[in-house]
């Protein structure tokens, strides 16, 4: 019925930057691994298991890389395979260096993979829920600081000396208040998506007729000014078409307020159906509808009249007594305004009722 785009919705756009942070988040982990891998290989600091991890690794983000191109529509299976690598990787490789080596030939690879933990919380707060994204986090920091935590207090691993438990508490902190940091920038974004849903929500309300669910004479307005600017810019056709039901108020005086309401509804679905997607029509005030046809001339805007003048008259209202319309055609005028061409779709409409009604006027003289 009517061509005005609908935006995007708040969550659809989130959604979309959630997937462009994800292609991000995942390049910007191959570049690392493409520069950590050969760096460390080459100085000899790299671990054991990296030399085989690191490959591993890169394959899988590159696939999953891939992956996200050619499915953007199933993100989840990015987010699965990709998390659960990182942060299983990230404790293995800790937990490995604790409890398989001592301060001297451990502290690298620890200190390395703790560090790169943090990237596993953020991206879980980036494409989760705050409260999945926080049991994720909350487990691999357990995963992590629980086994080594108590591994220290049943003195286990005095091979590291004091440093370790500085290391463990110091790291522990650390990576809580990061994810109270996840927390707090999740809550913001939520806020966010929430006024945008609200914002969204209140547009449409103040755009949209009530009673008949058309757009309402504000959205009209805006709609009727962009199309009249543009005609004047661009030298385009513009046709206006006001319509008014012909005693109106016998109908509410026969079938009530209600009655005279369902006609409204009933009409507003005839008038849509006669409609093209570039028309723009809607509830100007009480009984009166008012249709701007982008790109019709004014042999076209009568024959749209006259189909929805023939097309109320034939159909069969509930309260089954006939309705009719009256229809006043105007065409854009170059240095029209709105204002003038309302004033003469309302003459035309004027000429239809003192011509007897259920009839299409046109209105070409200003
Ligand atoms: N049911 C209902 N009636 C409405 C609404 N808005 C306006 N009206 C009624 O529409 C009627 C319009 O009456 P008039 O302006 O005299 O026009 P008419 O009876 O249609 O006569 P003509 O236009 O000359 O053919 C009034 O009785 C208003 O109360 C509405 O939202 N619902």
């Amino acid at each position: 019925m009517s061509s005005v785009p609908s935006p995007a919705s708040p969550l659809e756009t989130m959604a979309q930057r959630e997937l462009t942070i994800t292609r991000r988040l995942l390049w910007a982990g191959i570049s690392a691994l493409s520069v950590l891998w050969p760096l460390e290989a080459v100085t000899g600091v790299i671990a054991t298991w990296d030399r085989w991890l690191y490959p591993l690794m890169l394959v899988v983000f590159t696939g999953l890389a891939l992956w996200l191109r050619r499915r953007p529509d199933k993100p989840q299976v990015v987010y699965l395979i990709g998390g659960a690598m990182l942060n299983t990787y990230l404790v293995a490789a800790a937990l490995m260096a604790i409890f398989t080596g001592d301060l001297q030939s451990s502290i690298f690879p620890l200190v390395t993979t703790t560090h790169w933990m943090p990237l596993g919380y953020a991206a879980a707060f980036v494409v989760m829920a705050r409260r999945a994204s926080l049991i994720l986090a909350g487990l691999t920091m357990a995963a992590l600081f629980v086994p080594v935590g108590v591994a220290i207090a049943m003195g286990h691993l005095t091979v590291w000396g004091p440093q370790l438990p500085v290391l463990t508490a110091n790291l522990a902190l650390a990576h809580g208040v990061f994810i109270l940091g996840l927390i707090s920038i999740a809550s913001l974004r939520n806020g966010y998506i929430r006024s945008q849903e609200r914002i969204a929500v209140m547009e449409t309300l103040a755009s949209t007729d009530m009673l008949t669910s058309m757009p309402n004479r504000r959205a009209l307005t805006q709609q009727l000014q962009s199309h009249v600017a543009l005609a004047n810019r661009h030298a385009q056709t513009l046709s206006v078409l006001m319509l008014d039901i012909d005693h109106f108020k016998v109908i509410n005086d026969q079938y009530g307020h209600a009655g005279g309401d369902d006609v409204l509804r009933e009409l507003s679905a005839v008038l849509g159906a006669q409609l093209r997607a570039s028309d723009h029509a809607g509830r100007w005030g009480g009984e009166e509808f008012l249709v701007v046809a982008p790109g019709v001339g004014l042999p076209g805007a009568m024959d749209l009249a006259e189909r929805i003048r023939a097309a109320v008259e034939q159909y069969r209202f509930s309260h089954g007594q006939p309705v009719t319309v009256s229809v006043g055609v105007t065409d854009f005028r170059p240095g029209d305004t709105m204002d003038t061409l309302l004033r003469r779709a309302d003459a035309a409409l004027y000429g239809a009722k003192r011509q007897g009604r259920n009839q299409v006027t046109l209105q070409a003289l200003p």
